[in-house]
């Protein structure tokens, strides 16, 4: 199949990029690279050294004998949207390319609208160029678990059939999101939901965990084909950044009293759940969501695995929590359409640990560890972005 990845320089565009090239598909990226200037914004920079898009292209050529087309530009640039989905004539776009993180949404006002109108309008212009250029196009949209919130009820796959006054109907899951940047995946969601309505576009919304982990087997072929690897307060995932608060003999910082629960999942099962959506596309007309996640646990229970792993002693730090989120809450996701397209789950294990560990070691002199704690209050309506 042809398969447009855009972010396709990112934290999972790139591997996922490599993933589905490996396993026999077309494969071109498209990026503008303003997640490294949120490194120079931020003054931070990913653990492990990136390289820039081309040489890593040449590297994969390399190691594979395999070419990936590339495309620079912005989605906010509706007639190179078109232009692209014209020229490359994808079956499948998987849509990575938006701002993701949710306390760079809530630094201040202009980081909000900057989250929201990027991430809303670059969806909205993809809906209308796939529309125009090729509607059979199926489109695969990287949503989040952190859509849903944390309801006191089951979170089912995206819908849910409701009785109400004795009449029944399936809606849209309803959605209580955590921060700006959870908004704009929510007001994604419905923008494409009614595209398939309106237009009979396919789509498939996967509502993603917090994934973990730095390598799949294509990026470990060689150094030059690295992800990034994020630790700091805005960018860094908190598995992650546990891992690499352990190497560094620093604290693992737990938000308030740790008790959120949050779904996770292994970048590896990440790039295999890209796959299995790409392969086994959409219905016309079908809005299909998946709850992209293979294990729950609550942050606490996170850092002492963390803790217990590692080969020397470990502190938790519990910092008042700089965000709104419940402390304490009822947590039951279903998440098995994706499992029935076959996905065999990696779930969290002490090998995996090991290997970042190692990792983390290794570029541990890169490390800024001011850029560990965090400044960003959502109950403020502005925050510093380093204390
Ligand atoms: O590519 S990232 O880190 O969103």
């Amino acid at each position: 199949m042809r398969v447009l990845i855009l972010g396709g320089d990112g934290y999972l565009g790139w591997p996922t990029a490599l993933h589905l090239s490996d396993a026999g598909h077309e494969v071109a990226v498209l990026d503008n690279f303003v997640r490294r200037q949120y490194d120079h914004e931020l003054g931070v920079r990913s653990l492990v050294p990136i390289e820039p898009l081309r040489a890593r292209l040449d590297a994969w050529h390399e190691v594979s004998g395999k070419r990936l087309t590339s495309y620079v530009g912005d989605l906010l640039d509706a007639e190179f949207v078109a232009a692209t989905i014209r020229g490359f004539r994808p079956d499948a776009v998987v849509h990575f390319a938006e701002q993701r993180s949710a306390p760079y949404s809530m630094i201040d006002r202009k980081h909000a609208v900057y989250t929201q109108h990027n991430n809303v309008i670059g969806t909205l212009n993809l809906l209308f160029a796939i529309a125009e250029e090729n509607p059979d196009t199926h489109l695969v949209k990287l949503g989040t678990m952190g859509e849903y919130g944390t309801p006191n009820i089951d979170i089912e796959e995206g819908w849910l059939d409701i009785t109400h006054n004795r009449r029944t109907d399936r809606v849209l899951y309803p959605k209580k999101p955590g921060s700006f940047y959870h908004l704009s995946k929510v007001h994604d969601s419905h923008n494409i939901e009614f595209a398939c309505r309106a237009w009979g576009l396919r789509a498939t919304d996967l509502n993603q965990g917090v994934v973990y982990g730095q390598q799949i087997p294509q990026t470990a072929r060689d150094p030059r084909l690295a992800t990034r690897f994020d630790y700091d307060a805005v960018f860094g995932t908190v598995l992650n950044r546990f891992v690499i608060q352990a190497v560094l003999g620093e604290p693992l910082t737990v938000y308030g009293s740790g008790g959120q629960v949050r779904g996770l999942i292994d970048i590896r099962d990440t790039v295999e759940c890209i796959r299995l959506a790409v392969e086994h596309p959409a219905e016309p007309g079908e809005f299909r969501v998946f709850n992209q996640l293979t294990e729950a646990m609550s942050v606490l229970e996170m850092a002492k695995v963390v803790a217990n792993q590692f080969p020397g002693p470990i502190e938790v730090e519990h910092l008042a929590n700089p965000r709104v989120e419940q402390a304490s809450h009822y947590y039951n996701v279903r998440h098995t359409g994706l499992v029935e397209l076959g996905l065999r789950p990696h779930l969290l294990s002490d090998t995996l640990l090991e290997s970042l560990f190692r990792i983390a070691k290794e570029h541990r002199h890169r490390v800024d560890r001011a850029a560990l704690r965090p400044t960003v209050r959502w109950r403020r309506t502005s925050s510093p972005v380093r204390s």
